[in-house]
């Protein structure tokens, strides 16, 4: 599977905390920013760098910069918020492209209800973040709609994956690197990752 699971003492201690039944919406919500900052570290790991000079206090200095490609940040909603402010304190200059997706209960199929994608997007590096991948549905839905807008490098940041999700996301989607705190065990009949977080937009938004 192409994968990165972020076993990150950090990132375990804090993934192992969302999962108490009984977390309060405060609790979850600052956790989730919390690992989605942890995983855009993880995930921006191998970028390219390149030098250049600028004016330093004794005079030019060389420094780094990261090469290329800025970035576009791609929260799904609604639980995608969850994890958007983290993921802006370590790239704050990204725009940011939302997709509105919601899973219909009964059939599991995604269902998109809003786009708006930063017009740039060809030009960017998308980080997509969702905290949950459950069958897949919702990430192909829209990783298909990033790559339709032509943006050629996509990864994906989610706290809690299911193995089945996983696997479809690397056959439709190979080129997409997924960055999870946690592959889970996989999925009960109604679609749910076990022992996965439950209802994470629920619990974002103190909903029910
Ligand atoms: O991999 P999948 O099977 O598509 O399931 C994962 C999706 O389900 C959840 O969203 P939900 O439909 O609950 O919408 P919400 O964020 O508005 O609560 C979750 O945040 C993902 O977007
Ligand atoms: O376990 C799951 C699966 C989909 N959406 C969630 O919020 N939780
Ligand atoms: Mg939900």
């Amino acid at each position: 599977m192409n994968v990165h699971e972020i076993r990150h003492p950090l990132v375990c201690h804090k993934l192992g905390k969302m999962r108490e039944g009984g977390i309060s919406t405060l609790r979850f919500r600052q956790l989730a920013g919390e690992v989605g900052a942890l995983l855009t570290y993880e995930a921006t790991r191998d970028l390219e760098l390149e030098s250049y000079e600028l004016d330093g206090w004794n005079g030019p200095v060389q420094v780094e910069r990261i090469k290329g490609k800025k970035f576009t940040v791609v929260p799904i909603l609604r639980a995608g918020l969850g994890m958007l402010d983290g993921v802006l304190e370590l790239v704050p200059n990204a725009k940011i492209s939302v997709v509105g997706i919601y899973r219909n209960e009964e059939t599991l199929e995604p269902v998109t209800y809003f786009e708006k994608l930063a017009p740039d997007i060809g030009d960017r590096l998308a980080l997509i973040v969702d905290p949950m991948l459950a069958t897949g549905g919702s990430m192909i839905a829209t990783i298909d709609l990033l790559k339709k807008h032509g943006c050629t490098s996509i990864r994906a940041l989610v706290l809690v994956a299911a193995p089945e999700g996983v696997q479809k996301v690397n056959e439709l989607h190979p080129d997409v690197e997924i960055f999870a705190a946690s592959v889970d065990d996989g999925l009960n009949e109604q679609g749910y990752i076990l022992p996965g977080l439950g209802d994470a937009g629920d619990k974002i938004f103190g909903t029910k």
